[in-house]
Parts: structure tokens; sequence; C-alpha cells
């Protein structure tokens, strides 16, 4: 049976409202602990027109207005102290689904499946985790609890308002119903710019990243001006849906707002009529009129939970795209081989590959076989398909047809930890990540010993560097390793999957050529790991070939030959091309 690597097919994307309370249950108590203070800061304001209506009532028989007026500034104080409570309960509710969101999608970006990095970008992503997520905060302070407080408020302000008088209410809430049909047709816009502007972000994120990551060859192509073009347009067009999105947020507040000075006109004179009419007296119209004033901030508070839920849907939704990208399934750090561990087998059976559905096939049917221990080279033209071969080792990708397998096993039925771990890859471009020399060599074991780190030092010549360093292995590399030369960087590679006590070695070589003390020193180092170590190198010089002990001679997808370097340079013309000019890695 094998492993799935990628998961189910996503069914249809949930709506928003679902996805937001997945975010939000986790905290659905401290929530609703929020909600309850913010409803009891509202519960406290409801009491005031009554008392207000006291007072007059108070005034118009000659009584004394003291306990109406501490009644009022009791409520004002407590209005004000359960107010703030809330509001740091609520946005500390918030604070805490966002760290839920950032948590939750970072931790499934990191185990994406390669095929999906290859098809997004790396900055988009990164803006759905910073800038996205952080939409979610205004959603559940002001969307959420905005619904539920402000709506329950509001149907509270009602029932007091139909209490004092069912004639006025019956016009407030027409003009409400008024406003209620034009803000029906505001609000999809508002989803509608949100979404444009977060991918706007997006697309400013990835026009960032692609700048920043290549800032040398951008600056030496004299590319500053295009590209930061580029980067302003995206800002341009985040602002300009932006502004959108708060152009027809403005007007749906604004119509909320309009609606209300309309019901307080309206009730004025309505209510006004009734007083000369002796069917209300004064102090009614009054407590009235101070509920009409008192119903705009649920109205507002319900609108503006609206519009605000418009950019969080957005902003969920986008997030719920990257959480969408085929990934590898959770699991957990595998147990590094022990110290001697028995080298891999490795074997490829009629393998067939494409990258995606639209792209040519890369393997034509590759099989070749490497047995425990020893050096074996993959050698031939530029686009052949060797560093596929190791991607394909490594599970990056999995083969359309054919197996791979490792210690006789297909590598589709191993746990990809443990498969992961039996592998120490060095890529062709060496990548070194931003941190210390040290952070790098432990990136793939944390558990190494000092001997073990100071072996690998040695083998790898980088004993010389650290010791010059005046930090030594604490000594920061910059990003990507830009404080190191590229010798170094491929050392340090080399070092890190060394040390993750491979029991098979896939060294990409690098392209570049390093001086000819270092190479004839990494030559000794991978002869040296190859007695003891099942070693792959796929080959870029003629030095390194010679050595191996067997060499795949790939072609445009396909093994047309295997033998060592004596036997091919006889049997197999391109070999002899190849080994003629040096440099095996040429153009097609
Ligand atoms: N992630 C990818 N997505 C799509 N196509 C890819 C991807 N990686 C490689 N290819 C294509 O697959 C083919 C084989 O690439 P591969 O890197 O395996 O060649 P190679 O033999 O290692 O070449 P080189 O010697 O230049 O490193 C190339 O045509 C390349 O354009």
């Amino acid at each position: 049976m094998s492993i799935a690597v990628t998961e189910a097919e996503p069914g249809p994307v949930p709506p928003a409202w679902r996805l937001l309370l997945g975010y939000v249950r986790p905290h659905r108590w401290s929530l609703l602990a929020g909600a309850i203070l913010a409803l009891a800061t509202g519960g406290t304001g409801l009491l005031l027109p009554l008392v207000a209506r006291g007072l007059i009532d108070d005034l118009a028989h000659d009584r004394s207005i003291t306990p109406a007026l501490l009644g009022m500034s009791g409520l004002v104080v407590a209005n004000a102290a359960v107010g703030a409570l809330g509001s740091y309960v609520l946005r500390r509710t918030a604070e805490s689904v966002v760290l839920g969101a950032r948590r939750a999608l970072s931790s499934y970006l990191l185990r994406l499946r390669i095929s999906a990095v290859d098809r997004t970008e790396p900055g988009d992503l990164m803006a759905r985790i910073t800038s996205d997520t952080t939409l979610l905060r205004e959603v559940t302070t002001d969307s959420l609890v905005g619904l539920g407080t402000g709506g329950l408020t509001l149907v509270a302000t009602v029932v007091m308002m139909g209490l004092v008088d069912a004639v006025l209410l019956g016009v407030t809430l027409g003009v409400i119903l008024a406003a209620g049909l034009v803000l029906g047709l505001i609000v999809p816009r508002i989803n509608r710019a949100s979404r444009q502007a977060q991918d706007a972000v997006g697309a400013m994120g990835a026009s960032l990243e692609r700048v920043l990551g290549a800032l040398r060859t951008v600056k030496a192509s004299g590319a500053e001006h295009r590209e930061e073009e580029a980067v302003h347009t995206a800002a341009e067009e985040s602002w300009r849906q932006s502004v959108r999105a708060a152009k027809w947020a403005a007007a749906a507040g604004n119509t909320a707002g309009l609606a209300m000075q309309i019901a307080f006109i309206t009730v004025l004179a309505v209510g006004g009529a009734r007083v000369a009419t002796g069917a209300v007296d004064v102090g009614t119209l009054v407590a009235f009129l101070l509920y009409v004033f008192y119903l705009m901030s649920p109205i507002q508070q319900v609108v503006g939970a609206v519009t605000q839920y418009q950019t969080g849907a957005a902003a969920l939704a986008r997030i719920q795209e990257a959480l969408r990208l085929p990934a590898e399934p959770p699991s957990k750090q595998a147990e590094l081989p022990a110290p001697g561990a028995q080298p891999a087998t490795l074997s490829f059976e009629d393998v067939r590959f494409r990258y995606a559905e639209d792209l040519p096939h890369v393997h034509h049917g590759v099989t070749f076989a490497v047995p425990a221990r020893g050096m074996t080279a993959f050698v031939g033209p530029s686009g052949a398909g060797k560093t596929t071969v190791f991607s394909l080792i490594e599970r990056f990708y999995d083969p359309e047809s054919g197996s791979i397998s490792l210690d006789g096993r297909d590598v589709a039925e191993w746990e990809l930890p443990l498969l992961r771990a039996a592998i120490g890859y060095v890529e062709q471009d060496a990548p070194v990540l931003s941190g210390s020399l040290r952070d790098n060599l432990l990136l793939g074991n944390p558990g190494a010993d000092d001997a073990e780190v100071q072996r690998v030092l040695k083998t790898t010549r980088l004993d010389g560097l650290v010791e010059r360093l005046p930090r030594g292995l604490d000594t920061l590399v910059g990003h990507r390793g830009t404080k190191l030369s590229g010798g170094e960087r491929q050392r340090v590679a080399i070092g890190r999957a060394l040390l993750r006590r491979p029991r098979l070695l896939l060294l990409d070589e690098a392209t570049s050529q390093l001086d000819a003390v270092n190479e004839a020193a990494l030559r000794d180092t991978v002869a040296d790991v190859a007695r003891s170590t099942t070693v792959l190198v796929v080959a870029h010089r003629l030095s390194t070939v010679t050595m191996a002990d067997r060499i795949v001679v790939m072609d445009a997808g396909r093994v047309r030959a295997v033998g060592t370097h004596r036997e091919l340079i006889a049997a197999d013309p391109l070999y002899a091309e190849l080994a003629a000019t040096q440099f095996l890695a040429t153009a097609d």
C-alpha cells in the first residue's frame, strides 16, 4: 500500500461564516465573556432613557432629582468600566484567533508539496500569513461580536421602544427597513473590492520577494526602476481597491446614519402631533427620542459588522485557498540513522515522470540500479533529467508510472520522514539559510554533538574558516549565506548533509568551478564518504566522474549507458564527447 502524499481532493469551499466559526471555536468562552460584557455595556446604557424619564417626571412633580441624578451618574460610570473590560477581553480574544490562524497556516505551508510551491509565489503566500490573518482580528471583534451584541441590543432597544409607544416604533422601523434595502445593494461590492485589494497585497509581496531575492542581479542588470514600477503597480492596485471598499463602506455607514436622522425627524414630527392630541405625554416622547438616538449605536454596530465581515470573508477565502494546496501529511520528526548504519541500495524501474499535466515528460522510462556503498555519477547534457532523479528519490514529486525503491522497498511505501532521514541531499545551488554557521550545520540534526561537528568541519575543510572567524561557528552568514563564498556555501551544505549520517548521499554538484585546492579536497571528502555510504552525484566535472565507481549517462529523459569512465569512453560517443569538453553539463 502506498502512503498518500497529497491530501484528499478538497470539496467545495465552505462559506466564510463556517470558516470563521472554525477559527473562533477554540476561543468561544472568552468570546462569550467579551460579548456578555459588551451586552452589559449596552444594557446599562439602555436604562438611561428610563432614568431620564423619571428625572423629567420628578421635575414636573416638584420632587427631588438627586436620586435620579445619582442613578444616571452611577450608570454612566458602570457603563464605562464594563465597556473598557469588555473591549479588552474581545481584543485579546481576537488576537488569539489571529495567532491560531497564523500557526495553522504557517504549519500547513511548511508541509506544502514541492509541486504546489512550484505553482505559487512565496511572497503571496507570505502575505496570506501576515496580512490576511490580521484581518481576522477585526472580523472577530467587529463582525461576530458586533453582530451578536449589536443585534441583541437592537432587539432590546426595539422592544423598549415598543413598550414606550408602538405607533412611533412603526414609523422608526419603516425608515430602517428602507435603509436596509439600500445596504443590501452596497454590501457585496465591499466584498469584491476587499478581495481584489488583498490579492494586490499578495501580488506586491510576490514582486518584493522576487526583487529582494535577486537584488544583486537586479542592480547589475540596471533593472531597479522597472522592478520598482512592478511593486508600485501592485501597491497602487491595492490602494485603488481599498479606496473602493472604503467608498462603499462609507456609503453603507452613512446610509445607516442618514436613516437614523430621518427616523429622528419623523418621530419628532409624528410624536409632536401625538403630544398635541394628548395621545402621549412629553416625557414619553423624550424617552422615545432618546431611544431613537440610542438605536444609532447598535445599528452602526450591525452595519459595521456586515461591512467588516465582507473584508474578512475575502481574507478568509484567501487563507482557505492556501490551505487547499496539496500538502504532505502531518508527521513526527524521524530518528536519524545510527552512526555506521547500513548504506542504502537504490533502483529506478521504468520511471516516467513530468512536472505537470501540461508539460512534456522529463523521464521516459528511466531504469538503473545502485548497490550499497560506492559512488555513482550521473552525467548528461543540461536538461537531461539528472536533478529530477534526486527530486523523485526525495519524493518531492511522484512518478507517473514505474517504481523507485530504496533498500528494495518502493519509496511510496516509506513513511516520508523515515525516507528523508535516510538521505542527505545537497542541492546544486547549495542553499544556506540566514542565521549562524552552527544553525546551518545543525539544521538537519540539531542533536549532533561537538565531536561530530568538529569531525564534519574537518572533512569539509571548514575548520580553517571557522578558526579565522572571530565568532567561529556563531558567525552570522547573512541572508542566503551572502557572507560566505560560493565554495564555502557548498561545503556548509555538504557538512549539513553529512551531519545527518545519511545512508544515501545525494550531491548535485555545483556547475561553478571551485579553486583547485578545494575541488581536490571535496573530491577526497566524497570518496571518503562513499566508502561507508551510498553516494549519488550529479557530476559536472570530469575529475568527479573519473573517480566514480559507475557512471549513468542520461540523455533526454533516458539512461543511454552505464559503466566506468574507461568503459564509457570507448562505448558511448555522447559520453566521450562530454568528457572531451571537461565540462559535462554542456548545453543541448
Ligand atoms: N520544477 C519544475 N517544473 C517544471 N519543469 C521543470 C522543473 N524542474 C525542472 N524542470 C524541467 O525538467 C527538465 C529536466 O530538468 P533537470 O533539472 O532534471 O535537468 P538536469 O539534467 O539536472 O539539468 P542540469 O544539468 O542543467 O542541472 C528540464 O527541461 C527542466 O526545464
